[in-house]
């Protein structure tokens, strides 16, 4: 009999806890608060997407990222600034970056550097189990932040929420499933994202964001997460009303991220 496969959410949920702990001892929420002063302008998120969707085009969040627990190493030659400039050029509407270092080998000093080098606004991709880290996303210059509705109870998740807006962000609201789509649709806003891998296993199907829309009001925006590596899947999507869009690898793998991008989705 094949041993269970481990579920790699809770694991790196498990290690979270641990990093939040270090994080805190090293800086404590009141003086992470005092830094909110400092930060640099939100940039609007959702504004950006919108206007690039008004324009008769896809909103795009391009994402950048080394690594992940899927496919291990994505890109060896990886400079922040420089595939955030091309995506600029190829016509992302937005950055995601990731900034867990154990899993995605990824950095704070990335996200920072990839919004220095544009003047687009930047998702902190990330995995929130506390409002420290929307403090923490916001002194960073973020100008959205991830809420995985499978990573946080609803009290939490309404908690993150509202704090995020407070502090002027947008949150992008992660479901995988009809019953976190519940979840999702009972918070008061937020962009809704649905991701087409199922963070527990694994497994990929663009066929998740097509099943769930049904149970979403035709006014709500969607971003449709993962998995999209074609002009076909992008046509897919936009037949079926999707016309936002985070994409990774199939960025992250191509020579030039910001041309894949623009071949994509010209
Ligand atoms: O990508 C993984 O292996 C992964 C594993 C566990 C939690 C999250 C994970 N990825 C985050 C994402 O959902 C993607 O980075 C994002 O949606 C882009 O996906 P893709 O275009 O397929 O790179």
């Amino acid at each position: 009999m094949n041993a269970p496969r481990p579920d790699i959410l809770q694991t790196i949920l498990k290690r979270k806890a641990e990093e939040l702990d270090e994080r805190r001892r090293h800086t404590p929420l009141a003086e992470l608060r005092a830094r909110l002063d400092e930060a640099s302008p939100v940039r609007p998120f959702v504004g950006a997407l919108e206007a690039s969707i008004a324009a008769g085009r896809a909103g795009v969040i391009a994402e950048i990222k080394r690594a992940s627990p899927s496919q291990g190493l994505i890109r060896k030659h990886f400079d922040p600034p420089s595939i955030a400039h091309g995506y600029a050029v190829g016509g992302a509407s937005c950055l995601s970056v990731l900034t867990d270092r154990d899993f995605f080998q990824g950095d704070d000093a990335y996200l920072q550097a990839a919004r220095a080098a544009c003047g687009l606004p930047v998702l902190r991709k990330d995995f929130v189990i506390d409002p420290y880290q929307v403090y923490e996303a916001r002194t960073l210059g973020a100008d959205c932040v991830l809420l995985i509705v499978a990573a946080l109870a609803d009290g939490m998740l309404a908690d993150c929420l509202a704090l995020s807006r407070e502090l002027g962000m947008d949150a992008l609201i992660e479901v995988h499933d009809a019953a976190e789509l519940a979840r999702a649709l009972a918070l008061p806003d937020g962009l809704l994202g649905i991701n087409n891998r199922n963070l527990r296993t694994f497994e990929t199907r663009l066929e998740n964001t097509l099943d769930l829309l049904e149970r979403i009001p035709a006014a709500r925006r969607v971003v449709t997460e993962s998995g999209i590596h074609s002009r076909a899947d992008v046509a897919r999507m936009r037949a079926a009303g999707v016309h936002a869009f985070l994409v990774g690898e199939a960025f992250m793998r191509a020579d030039e991220p910001g041309t894949q991008l623009a071949a994509l989705f010209d």
